[in-house]
């Protein structure tokens, strides 16, 4: 994919979040305690066309980083409970395009009869894709990181939907680098987004009728990533 069709894809992606409920703008805690003008909630990707067309993006990100040499991989990995879904989708939408892999995430909770344990799906071997929708303190990925070697897999990158490009740490206290940033840097993994803040703000400046209707926010935004935006990510 080029420069420009990777800018598209971005653009597309950013686009279809905001018209299908799940970026929104407004007033939003974050995990971190911070207060938001724009929250990302995966969790409304909840019908089989939204999520169809989500794991196209998916698959078409990972695709593209595998073509540019970032990442080669075998399988995916998703976190409960979103990753599953996600994972899963992902899966079919990278069958789809002639790449079948096979999938695999865990319960939260072990379970002690039938076939037990804590992982569902294909047996983990090989190099590992996680596929998640946001990082925030990175507690998802230590873990899954832990459970892909635990299991004999070798993780090799992380797939998620939104890099929100912000500093880690809290409200008050921001530390130096991004929560993907840190991520790469503590695994030495790396991080594929469909999107990030950048993308969002480009959408808010587009001049579209969708974005018009947004203006009262583009400050707000710009206002949130220069408080606490990560340099690059
Ligand atoms: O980087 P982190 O601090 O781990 O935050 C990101 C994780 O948090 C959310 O899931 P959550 O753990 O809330 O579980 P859920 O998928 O069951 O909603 C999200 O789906 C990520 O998996
Ligand atoms: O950090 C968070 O709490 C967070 C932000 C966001 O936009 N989406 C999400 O699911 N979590």
């Amino acid at each position: 994919m080029t420069q420009e069709l990777r800018r598209e894809l971005r653009a597309e992606f950013i686009r279809f979040a905001h018209s299908a409920g799940v970026l929104r703008f407004g007033e939003f805690t974050t995990k971190a305690g911070r207060l938001s003008p724009y929250f990302f909630n995966a969790g409304l990707f909840n019908d089989g066309a939204t999520l169809g067309a989500l794991a196209e993006f998916y698959a078409r990100t990972l695709l593209d980083a595998e073509r540019h040499g970032h990442v080669r991989f075998d399988m995916l990995y998703g976190p409960a409970y979103k990753g599953i879904t996600l994972a899963s989708a992902t899966a079919v939408a990278l069958a789809r395009k002639e790449r079948n892999v096979p999938f695999a995430f865990n319960r939260k909770e072990a379970k002690d009869h039938g076939e037990g344990g804590v992982l569902i799906g294909a047996p983990m071997r090989g190099r590992v894709v996680i596929v998640d929708d946001v990082i925030s303190a990175g507690t998802s990925v230590r873990e899954s990181v832990e459970m892909i070697r635990a299991h004999g897999g070798e993780p090799v990158g992380v797939l998620i939907a939104l890099d929100r490009q912000e500093r880690g740490g809290n409200a008050e206290n921001v530390s130096e680098l991004s929560a993907v940033q840190e991520v790469e840097q503590k695994y030495g993994l790396p991080v594929f987004a469909i999107a990030g803040l950048d993308d969002v703000l480009t959408f808010l400046d587009s001049g579209s009728e969708a974005a018009s209707a947004l203006a009262p926010y583009r400050q707000r935004v710009a206002e949130y990533r220069m408080r606490y935006g990560a340099s690059t990510s």
